[in-house]
């Protein structure tokens, strides 16, 4: 008996990635809909119930829809949109945010796929938290810069057509509230929200998320290497998540955010300076892959059952 998948929005970015990345798995069976139905709320319904897991791949309007559009007590969802990240009753759909997740994960009937963006800064963050390494209330800053997949298909369309002279690099979220503050907020345990100063690269994919730390002001002065030593325990075995040697980051002299390419991969890095007492932490992944698609790919894993990277480009 496969598992009855049904991914709505997928004829979008990251529906494409999801789709090619469950093709030729015979232990699942996708249910499509014709291009004339695709936003269809009927058919849509009837896709939505008769499967066992849906992708939500949509606006957060349309995934609200959705999920109203399920009427079934079965039907369980994986929703990549905004709309649920910190709402009741969902799950956060980042496996590794800390031992015990996973297996709530496996149990939850609603999951939210984690921001690009939080995906990055959760990882470098939260083991950091969880050992005491970084205080609850320290002020931290999370800068970076994204691919313009991050947009869809409306920023893919601005970057690729010449008339609109896309920028080589752009900061945004200039109101700084932008809508992944929240889920950074929440499951990092951070007391206050982190001052997110991200921007839009001219480059398809990929992403770099930095946490800069200002070591000698914080409590105790940790040193580089307890930073290292926490995040690379927290990751340990993680065919998913690694974190690089000391000595091989020491070692390079930039970081291209191309670094994991078209991966479902996410690289962490640590430099920094004991002298100084500063430290830069780096989080390299592709905002399609471990950042959308290649998340939610692992979580349909771990919910049906099935090995956690079957389909996953590692
Ligand atoms: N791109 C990324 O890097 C990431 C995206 N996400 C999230 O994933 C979701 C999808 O994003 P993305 O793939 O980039 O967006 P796209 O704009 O590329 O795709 C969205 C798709 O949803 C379709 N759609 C819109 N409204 C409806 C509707 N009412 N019924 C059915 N289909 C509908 C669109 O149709 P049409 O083709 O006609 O426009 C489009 O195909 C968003 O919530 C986004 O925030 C999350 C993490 C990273
Ligand atoms: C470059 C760019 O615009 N990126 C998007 C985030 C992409 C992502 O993580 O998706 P969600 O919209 O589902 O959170 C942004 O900053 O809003």
């Amino acid at each position: 008996m496969t598992t009855r998948i049904f991914i709505d929005g997928g004829h979008g970015t990251t529906g494409i990635e999801i789709g090619d990345r469950l093709a030729g798995r015979s232990e699942l069976s996708l249910i499509t809909l014709d291009e004339k139905d695709r936003k269809d709320a009927g058919a849509r319904r009837d896709a939505l119930n008769a499967a066992d897991i849906v992708i939500l791949c949509l606006p957060d309007d349309a995934a609200r829809e959705a999920v109203s559009l399920i009427d079934n007590d079965r039907t369980r969802i994986i929703d990549a949109s905004t709309a649920h990240r910190v709402a009741d009753g969902w799950t956060y759909g980042f496996p590794e945010l800390e031992p015990g997740h996973r297996e709530r994960l496996a149990n939850s009937r609603y999951v939210a796929n984690p921001g690009c963006w939080p995906t990055g800064f959760l990882a470098l963050v939260r083991p950091l938290v969880l050992a005491g390494l970084l205080p609850a209330d320290w002020p931290v800053t999370v800068s970076g810069a994204s691919g313009y997949s991050g947009g869809g298909k409306a920023m893919i369309a601005d970057y690729e057509d010449a008339a609109t002279a896309p920028s080589a690099f752009r900061p945004y979220g200039l109101t700084l509230a932008h809508k992944h503050v929240p889920e950074m907020t929440r499951y990092s345990g951070l007391a206050h929200p982190p001052l997110f100063a991200p921007a839009v690269a001219n480059a398809y994919r990929g992403m770099i998320v930095e946490v800069p730390l200002q070591l000698r002001a914080m409590p105790g002065r940790p040193q580089i290497a307890d930073l290292h030593a926490a995040l690379a325990a927290a990751y340990a075995g993680s065919p998913i998540v690694t974190v690089a040697p000391l000595q091989d980051s020491a070692r390079l002299s930039g970081l291209p955010i191309e670094v994991v390419g078209a991966t479902d991969r996410l690289d962490l890095f640590l430099f920094g300076n004991d002298d100084s007492g500063q430290a830069r932490l780096i989080a390299a992944l592709d905002n399609l892959g471990k950042g959308a698609a290649g998340a939610a790919v692992q979580n349909l894993n771990i919910l049906a059952g099935l090995p956690e990277t079957a389909g996953l480009r590692l």
